[in-house]
């Protein structure tokens, strides 16, 4: 079994992961992924107990119990670089042992339930409504370092011809959500699509503030071109990168967006914190 040395998995002093600084003994079997570190406290109330709380950077966990089971929800911060640490240090606290540093003979797969907040780019779904990502594309460059496979959703020959028709220049990587977990929160009667992972919240989402983006007409053609017959739906900054790893790893996954704005009728939720709120609420009693 493979060995991983102490620059390649750093493990703190008191047996934790470097960023994360959990413990491989901690970790549930479901964890709930935000970004916002202050969520994290609006899920864990509905924990039938808060039993510990590790707090490093932007990542802080609250681990609990629910419904007599072990759960944990963990804020990862903005951006798939982020995703990229979280991931790294998960996958690792489960399938590598933190004594010997040898990769675990017998794996464990993770549920990790991301409960997001994203922007519709379709003009037919509105705002204040959800919508579970069914898979994502990836715009942010980590297929470069980790060359995701494309084929396990949308086939490389598909998005390629995507990413010809909305004339981009760079590789993109697609991945997609767990079928189980789709299954699991099909009673949300949400929205369901393909969700665009940007690398950024201005430009990169279609924004315009003082710089101004060379590609003005991003979000139109995002939004106009289908792939594989199916339309982009929203856009946000982390949920490709989940599945992209999630999928390499063996672990399960999914996204479920708050939509708190629409890019295409300009509109901006007037509640976001009661859209997040129902959707972390609606997300806990499917988990329990
Ligand atoms: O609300 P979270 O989960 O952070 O998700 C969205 O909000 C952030 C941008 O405001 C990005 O992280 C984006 O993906
Ligand atoms: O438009 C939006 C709204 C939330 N999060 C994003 O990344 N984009």
């Amino acid at each position: 079994m493979t060995y991983f040395s102490p620059t390649d998995l750093i493990i703190n002093p008191d047996g934790s992961s470097y960023h994360l600084n959990l413990r491989p003994d901690q970790i549930p079997d479901t964890l709930i992924l935000v970004g916002d570190p202050e969520r994290v406290p609006k899920v864990s109330q509905f924990f039938d107990e808060v039993t510990e709380i590790v707090h490093k950077r932007e990542f802080v966990t609250h681990l609990g119990i629910l419904k007599g089971k072990r759960i944990a929800v963990l804020s990862s911060g903005i951006g798939a670089d982020n995703v990229e640490i979280v991931m790294n240090e998960l996958d690792a606290l489960v399938n590598i042992d933190f004594q010997t540093r040898l990769e675990k003979q017998v794996k464990r797969s993770l549920n990790l339930i991301r409960i997001g907040t994203s922007g519709s780019i379709q003009a037919h779904i509105p705002v204040d409504s959800i919508l579970i990502s069914n898979a994502a594309i990836g715009f942010d460059n980590l297929a470069q370092f980790y060359g995701f496979n494309s084929a396990q959703s949308i086939s490389a020959d598909s998005l390629e011809q995507w990413t010809q028709a909305i004339d981009y220049p760079l590789p993109l990587y697609a991945a997609k959500a767990s079928a189980n977990l789709l299954e699991k929160f099909k009673p949300l009667n949400a929205f369901e699509g393909i969700t665009l992972t940007a690398p950024g919240f201005y430009a990169p989402q279609g924004r315009t503030i003082r710089l101004h983006s060379i590609r003005p007409d991003f979000l139109e053609k995002v939004a106009g071109t289908k792939l594989e017959g199916q339309e982009i739906t929203n856009i946000e900054m982390e949920t490709a990168a989940y599945y992209a790893f999630a999928g390499a790893m063996g672990h399960e996954m999914i996204s479920l967006n708050a939509l708190l704005a629409n890019r295409i009728t300009n509109e901006f939720s007037k509640d976001p914190e009661g859209q997040i709120m129902s959707l972390i609420e609606k997300a806990i009693a499917l988990i329990a």
